[in-house]
Parts: C-alpha cells; sequence; structure tokens
C-alpha cells in the first residue's frame, strides 16, 4: 500500500536547536498510530512538519497527491471579545452548507450547536467541535494533536471511541498525540514513542513490553506518571530507530 504521509531522515530545527532528528514514519490508509513521548520531545513539532507548516532542516516529508488532511490543533484560543458561532467556525476556511454542519456536529456527538458562541462552550463541547471542523475536510487522515486534553476520563473514553467509529465508517488514517496512555494502548494499531527521535515503536502489544516502553512508562498506574521522568537511561535493542544526537538533550525532560 502506498503511504498517505512518509518522513525521511526527517530533522527539525527551531533556530540553532534541532528539536527533531532522524525521524522514519510512514502511515498507512485507515491505520489508528499514536506518538507519546514526555513533554518537549517534538510530537507537536513531528506534526506540524508532517502536515507542512515545519519546514525540515533535513530529510522530507512526502504526502499522497492531494492529501486531505482533518488537523485538530493542539492549542486553539478563542478570543471570548470576539464573538464567532459554532455556525460560523465550522465554515473556516472551507465554506460548508447548513446540512454539512448540521450533520458533522451530530456526528461528533453535539447537535444543535450552531448557534452558540464558540467561547462559551465547555471544553467537551469544544473539542467535538473542533473535531466536527476537521471532518468537514472528508479527510483521509485526521490528526489530533492532544484532542482530549481538557476532557474528563468519560469524556475522554467516549472521544476516543468516537474516533474509532469515524475510522470504521469513514476508512480514514488517525495520526494522535496523546498521554492517555491505556486509553492509547487499546485504541491504536500501532505506538511511535518519541524523544527527539523514534525510541521504539510497534503495536500496542509489542510496545508495551518493549523494555524501551517500561523504562518510560513503567507499569501499573504510575506509568503515566513515569511518562514525565523520562530520563531516557533505558538501552535499546537493535539500536537503528535510535541514533542519539549528542546535540539533542535529554535531561530537560525530567519534569517530574
Ligand atoms: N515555534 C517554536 N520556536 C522555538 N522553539 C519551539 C517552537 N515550538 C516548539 N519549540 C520547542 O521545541 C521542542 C519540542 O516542542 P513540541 O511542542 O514539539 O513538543 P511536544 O512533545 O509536543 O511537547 P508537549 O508534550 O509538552 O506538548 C520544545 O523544546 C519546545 O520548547
Amino acid at each position: 500500500m502506498t503511504p498517505l504521509i512518509r518522513a525521511e531522515n526527517l530533522a527539525v530545527e527551531y533556530g540553532e536547536t534541532r528539536v527533531l532528528a532522524g525521524v522514519d514514519l510512514a502511515l498507512e490508509p485507515g491505520e489508528i498510530v499514536t506518538i507519546v513521548g514526555p513533554n518537549g520531545s517534538g510530537k507537536s513539532t513531528l506534526v506540524r512538519a508532517l502536515i507542512g507548516l515545519e519546514t525540515p532542516a533535513e530529510g522530507r516529508v512526502i504526502r499522497a497527491p492531494g492529501l486531505r488532511i482533518g488537523y485538530v490543533p493542539q492549542k486553539l484560543h478563542i478570543d471570548a471579545s470576539l464573538p464567532i458561532t459554532v455556525r460560523r467556525f465550522l465554515s473556516l476556511p472551507r465554506r460548508v452548507s447548513d446540512a454539512e454542519a448540521a450533520e458533522a456536529l451530530a456526528h461528533t456527538g453535539v447537535p444543535g450547536l450552531e448557534t452558540r458562541q464558540l467561547a462559551r462552550l465547555s471544553g467537551g463541547q469544544f473539542q467535538r467541535v473542533l473535531l466536527a471542523r476537521a471532518l468537514l475536510m472528508r479527510p483521509q487522515i485526521l490528526i489530533l494533536d492532544e484532542a482530549t486534553q481538557g476532557l474528563d476520563q468519560p469524556g475522554t473514553a467516549a472521544f476516543y471511541r468516537l474516533i474509532e467509529d469515524l475510522r470504521t465508517e469513514t476508512g480514514c488514517a488517525v495520526l494522535m498525540v496523546s498521554h492517555d496512555l491505556h486509553v492509547v494502548m487499546s485504541a491504536s494499531d500501532r505506538v511511535i514513542c518519541l524523544n527527539g527521535h523514534v525510541c521504539c515503536e510497534g503495536t500496542p502489544k509489542v510496545v508495551s513490553e518493549a523494555p524501551e516502553y517500561r523504562a518510560l512508562f513503567g507499569l501499573g498506574t504510575g506509568g503515566a506518571f513515569a511518562l514525565y521522568r523520562h530520563e531516557h537511561d533505558h538501552e535499546h535493542e537493535g539500536g537503528a530507530a535510535c541514533t542519539h544526537d549528542p546535540a539533542h538533550e535529554h535531561h530537560h525532560h525530567d519534569h517530574a
């Protein structure tokens, strides 16, 4: 199968700082892939580079011709002093019909919100409206950058069920960045563990049994917390996917 998006030996820099190096990645139609990794490990940067919002310092990103991407960014600040209804927001940047807007809102579990002010939605409603807008792109790939932040546990679980249903219904691929490890592990076909480079990757089963993953996330309920304590002192097997770039600092990830 031809990948929808492929990154080859991708490096991204902000000024003098290299935040991603040697990243190889390919997304096949219909698969759900999750990127995990500590804060500042380059997850959003990778997503932005895949979409074309960051220019590679090295390597390249290849997108299938005419690829339709639905993107839910990590942060979208809505200025409460600039009123905009849900309906108008759904027509940005592409104008959509009332019927399309209504269908997308129903699809994401928030029917009838059209006349509401965007700035006054609850966190969960807002995320679902963002998802509805992404769906209006009729995406072949849906890219979600920590789309469940601000949602409670049931809201998060429901959101991921919705993503899985959408994949089943539309056949779109899904690439998401997430810190919700338990849900990630159950909902993903493939997990990519990032820390400036790809630490380890594979099916949730393979990754969760990998020493790299265990070193990163620990076991049991402490796992999610351990995510933020990643000091990159674990050993890698094979090593091919893990060329440590000496220019890339790891110690600053110890945010615990
Ligand atoms: N526009 C920018 N200019 C300069 N540095 C940036 C920029 N965006 C991100 N960075 C830096 O690049 C590094 C990677 O950031 P990125 O947002 O990709 O990490 P992340 O893995 O998504 O983090 P988090 O889990 O906290 O969202 C960080 O050190 C960050 O400070």
